[in-house]
């Protein structure tokens, strides 16, 4: 069976690819997240993970937008682990780290540190990679440059980075939300993980122009007591004001309640559409070796 991923080798998806897949896989690395999704919907891959959201910095919105307007794929199941994020440099500069005068790293990465990167270099230049093991793979192959990656433990010791500083993310809770992709319905379940919670995601769009419109939604789902665990708001990107909706329900689908809230919501003129109805795990342990 062959995973894609967003790599290359050691980012933060490798490694939930690897706590929630095993072994017994090929892994296949993708240098960006639509590559990625493109593999798993051209067959190229079995099933892909790309990351879709951020305790500290919210949605992953290329990955929302590519599947909402690129790619229509389904979630088959859902990886939270939690995320380390360190401060490293090529071996040669370990002495000299304070000096800097660039990070690089995923956008996600360094808006989990702004305020260490404010307080420890005020005014260096961030630059964005593809992602934190893309940028620790750059930091190694230009030890004559005065740049330091932010990135995972296991991007260190693949890459032979030094960490010069730990745990340098904001805010101790920090997890990140991965999704499993694939072009059918079907449920692939961790042969190492056990599931902790059960959901389903709908992508919601409002009749235009109608008052108390998304009050009409949400209490399409209270009156079932259908618990929602997210509600988020995109732009449509057909005009300023267009925007559609992702909804997190704390449940499988079932026969009654759920297609019962999705009947309501098209009689009401909503668009309505099941990205997924899948088992949720998390990683309980940050990453190490
Ligand atoms: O760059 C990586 O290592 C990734 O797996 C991507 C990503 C993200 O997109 O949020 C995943 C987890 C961390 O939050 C930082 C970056």
């Amino acid at each position: 069976m062959k995973v894609g991923f967003l790599g290359p080798r050691a980012t933060f998806t490798h490694l939930a690819v690897q706590a929630f897949f095993g072994e017994k896989i090929e892994e296949v690395a993708y240098s960006t997240i639509p590559q990625c999704i493109d593999a798993v919907a051209e067959g190229k891959v079995d099933y892909a993970v790309v990351p879709t959201e951020n305790a500290l910095e919210g949605s992953v919105n290329l990955t929302i937008d590519y599947l909402i307007h690129e790619q229509p794929l389904n979630i088959v199941g859902e990886i939270v682990s939690p995320i380390e994020q360190h401060l490293m440099v090529h071996p040669e500069n370990t002495g000299k780290w304070e000096n800097i005068t660039r990070v690089f790293s995923h956008s996600h990465a360094i808006a989990q540190c702004h305020k260490f990167l404010h307080h420890t270099f005020n005014g260096i230049t961030y630059d964005y990679a593809t992602s934190t093991g893309a940028a620790a793979q750059y930091v190694s192959n230009h030890p004559d440059e005065a740049v330091a990656a932010i990135a995972n433990e296991l991007a260190a010791k693949e890459y032979g980075l030094e960490i010069v500083k730990e745990n340098i993310h904001d805010y101790q809770y920090n997890h990140t939300r991965f999704a499993i992709l694939h072009p059918a319905k079907k449920e692939y379940n961790s042969p190492l993980l056990s599931p902790d919670r059960e959901k389903s995601t709908l992508m919601i769009t409002l009749p235009s122009d109608q008052s108390g419109a998304l009050h009409q939604v949400l209490s399409a789902f209270t009156w079932r007591k259908l618990n929602l665990s997210k509600i988020e708001s995109r732009p449509m990107k057909t005009g300023l004001g267009n925007y559609f909706f992702i909804i997190d329900i704390d449940m499988r689908i079932d026969e009654v309640l759920i297609p019962g809230a999705i009947a309501e919501l098209e009689a009401l003129g909503c668009g309505v559409k099941l990205l997924g109805s899948y088992e949720a795990y998390s990683i309980k342990k940050s990453i190490k070796k």
